[in-house]
C-alpha cells in the first residue's frame, strides 16, 4: 500500500503537473525558529491553501515543532534539522526564507551581506537538488543582492526560471499603505500602492502619483511619506535596540505573499503583488515591480508604473546603488562557486 505523509505529494504522484487546480500546496519555510521565522509559520499554519509546512532551522526547530503541533488546523507540520534542509524541501511548491542574521542599530542591511550571503547559496542548492520547480522567496538581507546571489547558483544547475524567484518587498507596501492610511486617516486596507525599485534606504520608492484613493498634497509631505517608508526598518531596529528587526509586520507580509503566490498557482486570475524580481525587469536586471502571478509564478511583469518629475528623479538616483547591490551579488556567487568547484577537482 502507497502511504503518503502529504496528501499533496500524494496527488503530485498520480498526477504531476496537476497542482494547478488543487489547493493543497506544501511549503517549506527556512530559519522557521527565527523571529520572522516562528509568526510567519503559525499564520501558514491557518492557511487553507497549506496542506504541509515543512520547517527547518539549525537551532530550535523540534521545540517549533511540537509548539506548532498543537495547534488544531489540518495543516501537517514536519520538521527538519540543519542537515536535513534537502528533505525539508523535497517536492515543495513554495519556499520562504527568513533565515539569516538581522540588523543592530547602526548597521546598514549591505553589511550583513558577509553572514547571509551564504544561506542563499545553500538554500538554492537545495531547492535546485530537491524542488526544481518551486516558488523560492526571500527575505533574507541584503534582498538587492540575495536574490542575485541565488539566480547565479541556480544558472549553475540549469535550474533557474526567473519567473519563479523572488525577494520579497512586501513589507515595503505594508508600510507605505499604513503611513497613507494615517495620513489621510482612512483605513489602509482600503489603500493601494505599487513599491518599486529594492529594499534599503533609497532604493525603496513608494510611487504615490498613483495611490489609490489619489490624493493632492504639499510636495513636501509627500518627500517626507517617502523617507519614512524608506527608513521604516530602521524605524523598528532602533526601537528594538539591540533586539533585531521587525519580525511581526514581516511575518504578515510574508504569509501574505506567500498567499498570492499560492492562489497564483492554484489558478486564480489576477494575482497582483509587488515583489523584487529578475523576469523582464526594468532599469537593471532585478527589480521590484507590480508582477501578475500565476501557476507559473510571474505571469506577467507589469512593469513601471507611470512615474511623475519627483519620482522619476528618485529613480535616477537610486539606480547606481541598486545596481553595485547586485552586482556585488553575481560576484561572489560566480568566485564562490568556482572556489568549491577548485576544492572538489583538488580532493580528486
Ligand atoms: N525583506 C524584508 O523586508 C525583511 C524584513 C525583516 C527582516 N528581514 C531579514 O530577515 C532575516 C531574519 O530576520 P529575523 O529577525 O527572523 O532573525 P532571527 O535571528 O530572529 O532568525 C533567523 C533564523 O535563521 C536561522 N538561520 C540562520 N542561518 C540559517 C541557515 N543557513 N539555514 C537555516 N536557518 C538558518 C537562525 O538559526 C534563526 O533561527 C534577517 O536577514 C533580516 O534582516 C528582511
Ligand atoms: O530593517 C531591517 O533590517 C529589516 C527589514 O529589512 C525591514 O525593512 O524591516
Amino acid at each position: 500500500m502507497l502511504v503518503c505523509r502529504s496528501k499533496g505529494l500524494l496527488q503530485r504522484l498520480l498526477s504531476p503537473g496537476s497542482n494547478t487546480s488543487s489547493r493543497d500546496y506544501k511549503v517549506a519555510v527556512v530559519g522557521a525558529s527565527g523571529g520572522i521565522g516562528q509568526p510567519l509559520s503559525l499564520l501558514l499554519k491557518q492557511n487553507s491553501l497549506v496542506s504541509e509546512l515543512s520547517i527547518h532551522d539549525m537551532r530550535n526547530i523540534k521545540g517549533v515543532e511540537a509548539d506548532l503541533s498543537h495547534i488544531c488546523t489540518s495543516v501537517q507540520t514536519n520538521a527538519y534539522e540543519d542537515q536535513q534542509l534537502e528533505d525539508c524541501l523535497a517536492a515543495a511548491d513554495v519556499v520562504v526564507v527568513p533565515a539569516g542574521l538581522p540588523r543592530k542599530p547602526g548597521m546598514t542591511r549591505d553589511q550583513l551581506f558577509e553572514a547571509n550571503a551564504g544561506v542563499a547559496l545553500r538554500v538554492a542548492r537545495a531547492v535546485s537538488e530537491s524542488c526544481p520547480g518551486a516558488l523560492l522567496a526571500f527575505v533574507t538581507n541584503p534582498i538587492n543582492s540575495i536574490v542575485p546571489i541565488a539566480a547565479e547558483l541556480l544558472k549553475s544547475k540549469n535550474s533557474y526560471d526567473p519567473r519563479r524567484l523572488f525577494g520579497i518587498t512586501t513589507l515595503d507596501v505594508v508600510r507605505a499603505r499604513t503611513f497613507v492610511g494615517d495620513f489621510l486617516n482612512v483605513n489602509p486596507a482600503k489603500v493601494d500602492l505599487p513599491v518599486i525599485g529594492g529594499h534599503a534606504g533609497k532604493t525603496i520608492l513608494p510611487i504615490f502619483s498613483q495611490c489609490c484613493p489619489s490624493f493632492q498634497c504639499q510636495l513636501e509631505d509627500i518627500r517626507r511619506l517617502t523617507h519614512r517608508i524608506q527608513e521604516a526598518g530602521t524605524e523598528v531596529v532602533n526601537a528594538k535596540d539591540g533586539a533585531g528587526s521587525a519580525t511581526l509586520s514581516m511575518a504578515y507580509a510574508a504569509a501574505r505573499f506567500v498567499n498570492s503566490l499560492l492562489r497564483g498557482l492554484s489558478g486564480e486570475p489576477d494575482v497582483m503583488e509587488c515583489a523584487y524580481v529578475g523576469y523582464k525587469s526594468p532599469c537593471l536586471p532585478f527589480f521590484a515591480t507590480p508582477l501578475m502571478l500565476s501557476a507559473k509564478g510571474v505571469e506577467q511583469n507589469l512593469g513601471l508604473p507611470h512615474l511623475d518629475d519627483f519620482e522619476r528623479e528618485s529613480l535616477e538616483q537610486m539606480l547606481p546603488e541598486l545596481e553595485q547591490s547586485i552586482q556585488k551579488g553575481v560576484v561572489y556567487a560566480k568566485e564562490k562557486m568556482e572556489k568549491e568547484e577548485c576544492q572538489q577537482e583538488c580532493q580528486k
